[in-house]
């Protein structure tokens, strides 16, 4: 089985600036990544380059074995979920008269865009199941524009749940949410995981989010990979407090980092 990403020293620059630099990155099926770095770090930049959205100014890039520039990738892209705030905010826009579970239902064609074509009882059990999962079924008939923030990305993670994405990226989705809300996602998040033949790219600055599930992490600093590999031999002590600028302190508890400020910071 092919990669689901090979990235081979990709560069991109804009106005004679490196954005990203020498970036090497290969996911196997069923490896899942936490995808770090300070505020400017080069994340988003990399995400795009990987779903097609910017192009390279040198290197290779292969998603799910298919070379860039020899792919249709708007077919490709039906194989990646990414979960996001905008998202969110463009199903509130587009279908926010749509019920929860309608927007869930969605998930199983990767559908965005298309109007709900109403579902299968079948659709509908996946579904409420999924919505279990994140502690949203009792709000399954309510229209989907009337959530809150993190409501609306509990739904969205089991509308990622319905799809079988080999590729599913979650960028920061507990942002903004209290801390129960975030362990209900993130126990969503885990079954997500568990995919045998699909990986998980999940983007954080808060490495108390990498649940049992995640196996790998890549760290950017500057546009340039300051640390790649397992999860424990990437979320360090070292690693962290050199790309956040602070010192930093990692305690591990059942397998799950948890990071605390140690000394002053050194950000300008
Ligand atoms: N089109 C562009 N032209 C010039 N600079 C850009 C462009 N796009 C991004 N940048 C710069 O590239 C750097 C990386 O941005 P990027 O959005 O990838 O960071 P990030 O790690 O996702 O940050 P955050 O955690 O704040 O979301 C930033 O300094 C940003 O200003």
């Amino acid at each position: 089985m092919p990669a689901i990403v090979e990235l081979q020293h990709v560069h991109l620059s804009r106005n004679n600036e490196p954005l990203l630099h020498d970036i090497s990155w290969r996911i196997e099926p069923g490896q899942n990544w936490a995808l770090m770095g300070a505020n400017g770090s080069g994340k988003s930049t990399l995400l795009n380059i990987i779903t097609g959205y910017l192009w390279p100014s040198s290197g290779d890039v292969r998603v799910m074995g298919h070379a860039f520039g020899q792919v249709d990738l708007r077919e490709l892209r039906k194989s990646i979920g990414w979960v996001s705030i905008s998202l969110g905010d463009w199903f509130y826009s587009h279908h926010g008269d749509n019920t929860v579970l309608q927007v869930t239902v969605t998930g199983e064609d990767a559908s965005i865009g298309a109007p709900f074509k109403g579902m299968r009882p079948e659709q509908r059990d996946k579904a409420l199941e999924a919505l279990k999962a994140v502690h949203m079924v009792d709000k399954a008939d309510r229209p989907f524009r009337v959530l809150s923030q993190g409501e609306r990305q509990r739904v969205l993670v089991a509308r990622a749940y319905m799809a079988n994405f080999q590729l599913l990226i979650l960028d920061e989705p507990c942002t903004g949410l209290d801390i129960p809300s975030r362990e209900v996602l993130l126990q969503g998040v885990a079954q997500l995981t568990q995919r045998a033949q699909s990986s998980v790219i999940y983007v954080t600055h808060h490495v108390e989010e990498l649940v049992a599930g995640f196996t790998h992490g890549l760290l950017l600093d500057k546009g340039r990979i300051l640390k790649s590999g397992t999860l424990s031999t990437v979320v360090t002590n070292d690693a962290l407090s050199t790309a956040f600028q602070v010192p930093i302190e990692v305690q591990w508890d059942h397998g799950r980092p948890w990071a605390r400020v140690v000394g002053e910071t050194r950000v300008g």
